[in-house]
């Protein structure tokens, strides 16, 4: 598919007034009721976002999915069947922040993405270097590690986010190079390591802004972007949506 993804990652903000409101704003914006366009709302609120979404092209997505398949005992998780239930077509998966504060490691999310597969829901893969790890040198054996789990998937279809942990609402973004070759690199280590995916599409998160979503966008193997902040106000996703939207 050509043409970029846009998913705005909410994290844990909004209350249910904010979240209609801003989607209401994206809703009315043809730059972002697209298609290729989603948000990745607060779990409590996608049911409510999703009555809004009817019709709509805009995508929903959740933020994290259950590692257990099947409905049962585990208080708090949100299956990946109930994503599906309620109109989620994106879940994210192994964030720098569940992998950070929930200690999420790789047999815990070959779980999620399989269950989110299985569900039919596309499972976003976050991966990304600390800085330490960049500093240290090895930050593609870090980003190889956090793929290894994709050897594991024997069909689907997945997207990855590359989001390094420093350019993580720090404001300090990757440069272009840096971009370039760890999207290079990703695409290269999936052709020859998991199994044949006919399009293995790769979006950049970190510090994403109007200002710089353009040339982010037009770097190459860069197929759209994970958005924090900046997604939380319309004007600026709007923006960040239109960067995209003329390189259709
Ligand atoms: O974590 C991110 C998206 O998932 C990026 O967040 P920021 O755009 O706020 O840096």
């Amino acid at each position: 598919m050509a043409g970029k993804l846009i998913i705005g990652n909410w994290k844990m903000n909004t209350r249910a007034q904010s979240a209609q409101s801003l989607l209401d704003a994206l809703l009315a914006d043809s730059e972002c009721n697209q298609s290729w366009v989603g948000v990745a709302a607060p779990s409590v609120y996608l049911a409510m976002l999703a009555q809004r979404l009817q019709g709509a092209s805009l995508q929903l997505a959740a933020q994290d999915v259950s590692g257990f398949a099947n409905d049962g005992a585990y208080t708090g998780d949100v299956s990946a069947a109930m994503l599906r239930d309620v109109g989620c077509t994106y879940v994210l998966v192994g964030h720098s922040e569940r992998r950070q504060y929930f200690a999420e490691s790789n047999p815990l999310l070959l779980a999620k993405m399989n269950n989110a597969l299985a569900a039919g829901v596309v499972p976003v893969l976050c991966v990304g270097e600390t800085l330490e790890q960049r500093e240290q040198g090895d930050y593609l054996q870090v980003i190889y590690q956090q793929l290894s789990i994709l050897v594991d998937i024997d069909a689907g279809d997945y997207l990855i986010a590359y989001e390094p942990v420093w350019a993580i609402g720090t404001g300090k973004v990757a440069t272009l190079e840096q971009i370039a070759e760890i999207h290079s690199a990703i695409k290269t280590w999936c052709l020859q390591n998991a199994k044949p995916s006919a399009n293995i599409r790769v979006l950049y998160g970190g510090s994403v802004k109007a200002e710089n979503a353009e040339s982010i966008l037009k770097t190459d193997n860069v197929d759209g972007a994970l958005v924090g902040g900046a997604s939380l106000d319309a004007g600026s996703f709007r923006m960040i949506c239109q960067a995209a939207g003329k390189l259709i």
